[in-house]
């Protein structure tokens, strides 16, 4: 963030240029939100409470009564030029008298443990029945990490300035938050790798394409049936043209549609097959570890979930093809996987971009904050539905990646794609449904992407 404004600043844009586009920015969506009610600021003492006065001021003009609680006078030059411009009286200390309450104590600024008069304002702002904005970030908060530096009220509404920060993806932050909005102030962002995930946008199949064209996914199952069932019930609505069950077990209960290949080495020996899947029920004993070799062996674009994870270490990679092949673990198998590669960091998000960085995986790291690392990429993801915590689920995801991966054969798009399906899914099957609704729930899911 910092790197981008600098540059704005270089190609000739003043930081109170965009103070002012981030602050009416801000104001618009807080004028839409206060539809005439007043409204309380609470300005600190950086860029941040800059901010404040630039939305004080304009919705002032707007004809918004308006209360401003500052603690300490800005100490920034453009802050003070933002306060100088704001010409109504400004409290030291008070009450939080409005039902909107909006707060601009502390940005990205915020850098050590929130004491004194802010944490006595963020105190009452919590307890306070107002609808709550935070701008840029909750003031508790620290922007990279995610981490908690003081009270943390829940807010209605975050509204990010020029770019999303890292704490808009990850968990605790990301959960006292409300709706998340972005409000641009014309940065170019182009080439900055740590991002918010956009929203896809899928293709109906070409007009010559087949079923092979559109991809050949092979699930390796295990002896569990239920789980890479649900994994194939969720890619066969996912885009590839093919999805075969490799399994030596019968399957009385498989779809019509669903393939069940017997011969398993042979199956998976088909030069045709675009992609491989294996993990999800797949048991952690020699069965399952002989054959997470068999599959590493092939080199194909392939998702590795659930067992495979507990399986998988620096030995098995030996020989494969890290490019192709893409993680999706928990936050369990994150940390055996973690264990297995030596990977050790105190944050979710640390954990993630070493264990890429160690392994040259794919990792997706799923959760109520998913963060997926690849090459130099990381993404953050809107917050899914917290319906989706039910067994089975990430079996869906499993087949979905797979599904994606086996069209087109890019792993970070695939993961990227894939978590988006998902939450589609889970948002138009919910409230409360089990894994094989949200398999279902893909092919409607579909269509929202095309
Ligand atoms: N630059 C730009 O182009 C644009 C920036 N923009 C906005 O600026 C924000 C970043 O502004 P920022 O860097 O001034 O920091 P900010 O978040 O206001 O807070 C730091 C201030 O607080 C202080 N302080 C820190 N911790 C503290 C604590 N625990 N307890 C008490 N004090 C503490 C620290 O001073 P210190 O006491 O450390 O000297 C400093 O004064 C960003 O989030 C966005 O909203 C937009 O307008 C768009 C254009
Ligand atoms: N609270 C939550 N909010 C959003 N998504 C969640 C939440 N809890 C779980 N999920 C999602 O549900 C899925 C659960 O996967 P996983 O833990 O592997 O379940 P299983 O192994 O039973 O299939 C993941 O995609 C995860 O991101
Ligand atoms: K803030």
């Amino acid at each position: 963030m910092r790197a981008a404004e600098r540059a704005a600043m270089d190609a000739g844009t003043s930081e109170w240029e965009l103070m002012q586009r981030a602050g009416e920015g801000a104001a618009q969506w807080i004028a839409r939100v206060a539809a005439g009610r007043p409204v309380t600021v609470l300005c600190g003492p950086g860029n941040n409470g800059g901010d404040g006065y630039v939305i004080a001021d304009t919705l002032s003009k707007k004809g918004y009564q308006v209360q401003v609680i500052a603690p300490r006078e800005p100490g920034t030059a453009t802050a003070q030029l933002a306060r100088a411009h704001f010409a109504v009286e400004v409290e030291a200390e008070g009450q939080l008298r409005n039902p909107v309450v909006v707060d601009c104590l502390f940005g990205y600024g915020l850098a050590r443990q929130v004491e004194g008069k802010f944490k006595d304002l963020l105190k009452k702002l919590s307890i306070n029945h107002c609808y709550k904005i935070a701008i840029d970030v909750p003031s508790g908060i620290e922007s990279d990490t995610g981490s908690v530096l003081g009270p943390l009220p829940q807010y209605d509404l975050t509204l990010a300035l020029g770019a999303w920060k890292q704490a808009h993806g990850l968990m605790p932050a990301t959960a006292s938050m409300g709706a998340r909005r972005l409000v641009p102030i014309g940065l170019d962002l182009e080439g900055f790798t740590s991002t918010m995930s956009a929203r896809p946008s899928f293709a109906a199949p070409a007009p010559d394409a087949h079923k092979y064209r559109r991809g050949l996914l092979a699930i390796v199952a295990g002896a569990m049936p239920g789980a890479s069932l649900l994994a194939a019930e969720a890619a066969m609505l996912a885009g590839a043209g093919y999805v075969k069950l490799l399994s030596e077990h019968p399957w009385p209960n498989a779809p019509a549609d669903l393939v069940v290949a017997k011969d398993v080495n042979e199956a998976l020996d088909d030069a045709r097959n675009s992609a491989l899947l294996f993990g999800p029920g797949a048991a952690r004993d020699d069965v399952a570890r002989c054959r997470l070799a068999q599959v590493l062996e092939k080199r194909k674009p392939t998702v590795l979930d659930a067992d495979a994870l507990h399986l998988l270490d620096p030995d098995m990679l030996e020989g494969a093809d890290a490019t192709k092949l893409c993680i999706t673990p928990h936050e369990g198998e994150l940390a055996k996987l973690c264990d297995a590669f030596g990977v050790t960091a105190d944050s979710k998000l640390d954990r993630v971009r070493l264990l890429r960085d160690v392994t040259g995986l794919t990792v997706l790291a799923k959760g109520p904050d998913t963060i997926l690392a690849g090459g130099a990429t990381t993404r953050f993801f809107p917050r899914g539905s917290s319906w989706l915590s039910v067994a089975g689920t990430g079996d869906v995801l499993a087949g979905i990646v797979a599904s994606r991966l086996a069209g087109h054969g890019d792993p970070l798009r695939a993961c990227e794609e894939g978590v988006w399906l998902h939450q589609e899914a889970a948002r138009l099957a919910s409230p409360a449904f089990s894994a094989s609704d949200l398999a279902r729930a893909v092919k409607p899911a579909m269509a929202s992407f095309l």
